[in-house]
């Protein structure tokens, strides 16, 4: 990483040049070259971070939040009009107080959120595109370190995240181990399994196999491959949830006048959870990058805090100073709570463990984050 730097700040709602940061709005660090884990370079990356409160005398109070695989750095209102995905949890007198804390949140490289990704353009002013390099988790970390630095921020209080953030996270904690009093880990584990990395593959599959998916370089196209990035977030949304929610709120009830079980040569009809599913896809297409999905699916593909080191043992024995909460969601079938458990297990010092009970499935640790309060209290007290 380069040394020199260069702050930007400017309001993303009015795009007016600031000289000072408001709580929640976008603001860019730009860097010099990087080098990534593989080997790969670019000539500049931009970090686009939020931060919330402020950063007191001694440095004492940062709290780093990690965005999950389509999350942002918004996770809180503050001084913007747009809602935080964590607003619940993060805000004036709530369990992470800004009023005490400095809270930053930072968009991860490959992203499609204020970071540099795939759609970010080269010096001659093309896309990335295909050319964007394969990055891992480990490598937002480390430009994450190289903001905290930019910040003043020598240790943070906590860093804390879910799902992907929960990787983060923990990445946070093994690679600099020194940077960390507390890590909440939340719906997380050490290394992607199995079948996380089989989930993810069959999304990654539907974008590349989508004919506007053009081997990565749609930019300048009249079409963009959303259908591929729509049946990636279908399945990855089943995942997400579980099969008793589903039963429960859908059952097998037809959407609207729809006709699930007749087709007669036109469209056939769709059960309340197809039309459910194909909202998600929607939703999704409307709002992100299909590169950056792949980017950040194949980070989490690749993530494993052991590599680089001796073993997972060594790596998590870096951690040794660091104080732990992992939390999993009682009924996450994507990422259980058994292998948060044995994640807790390897750890060389202090933790604990806690459960948020829903029937939602992984995506608990948005919809019911508020669970944690009690022992997140114990680190934000
Ligand atoms: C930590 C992070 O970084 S992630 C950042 C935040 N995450 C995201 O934004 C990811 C996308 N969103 C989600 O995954 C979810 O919306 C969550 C987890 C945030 C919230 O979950 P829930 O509150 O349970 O919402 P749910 O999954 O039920 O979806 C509700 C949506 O489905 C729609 N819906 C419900 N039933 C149907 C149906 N039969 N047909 C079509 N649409 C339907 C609702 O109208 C609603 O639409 P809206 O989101 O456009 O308002
Ligand atoms: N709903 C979350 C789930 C991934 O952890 C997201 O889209 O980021």
């Amino acid at each position: 990483m380069s040394v020199e730097t260069d702050v930007v700040l400017y309001d993303s709602e009015t795009a007016a040049t600031l000289d000072y940061a408001p709580d929640g709005i976008l603001q860019h660090l730009t860097t010099g070259p990087y080098t990534f884990e593989t080997g790969a370079t670019l000539p500049q990356l931009v970090i686009g971070y939020e931060t919330w409160g402020t950063l007191n005398a001694e440095a004492s109070n940062a709290v780093f939040i990690a965005h999950a695989l389509t999350g942002d750095s918004h996770v809180a209102r503050g001084a913007s009009t747009e809602p935080g995905w964590w607003d619940v949890l993060v805000g004036p007198g709530k369990t992470v107080d800004t009023d005490r804390y400095f809270v930053v949140a930072a968009n991860m490289i490959g992203g499609c959120s204020g970071s540099t990704g795939p759609a970010s353009l080269d010096p001659t002013g093309v896309a990335w595109g295909s050319r964007f390099p394969f990055t891992t988790i480990k490598d937002s970390v480390r430009v994450e370190a190289r903001l905290a630095d930019e910040l003043g921020i020598k240790t943070w209080h906590a860093v804390f995240g879910g799902s992907l953030g929960g990787a983060r996270a923990l990445e946070w904690a093994i690679e600099f181990p020194e940077r960390v009093r507390h890590c909440v880990v939340v719906a997380a584990t050490a290394e992607a399994s199995a079948e996380q990395i089989a989930f993810a593959q069959v999304q990654t599959a539907a974008i590349r196999l989508d004919p506007d998916f053009a081997g990565g370089d749609y930019y300048s196209n009249d079409r963009v491959p959303s259908a591929g990035l729509g049946i990636a977030r279908r399945l990855a949304h089943i995942t997400y949830r579980t099969a008793s929610e589903l039963d429960v709120r859908f059952g097998r009830a037809a959407q609207g006048e729809e006709r699930p079980i007749s087709s007669h040569g036109r469209e056939r009809g769709r059960y309340q959870v197809e039309s459910y599913l194909d909202h998600q896809a929607d939703k999704l297409a409307g709002r992100f990058d299909a590169n950056s999905y792949l980017v950040l699916t194949e980070a989490l593909m690749s993530h494993d805090v052991g590599r680089g080191h001796a073993s997972l043992e060594a790596a998590l024995e870096r951690s040794l100073g660091v104080q732990f909460l992992v939390a999993a969601v009682d009924s996450d079938r994507l990422y259980w709570p058994e292998q948060s458990e044995q994640l807790a297990k390897m750890l060389p010092g202090d933790y604990k463990v806690e459960y948020i009970s829903t029937p939602i499935g992984h995506d608990g640790f948005l919809t019911d984050i508020e669970q944690l309060s009690e022992p997140l209290r114990e680190i934000f007290s």
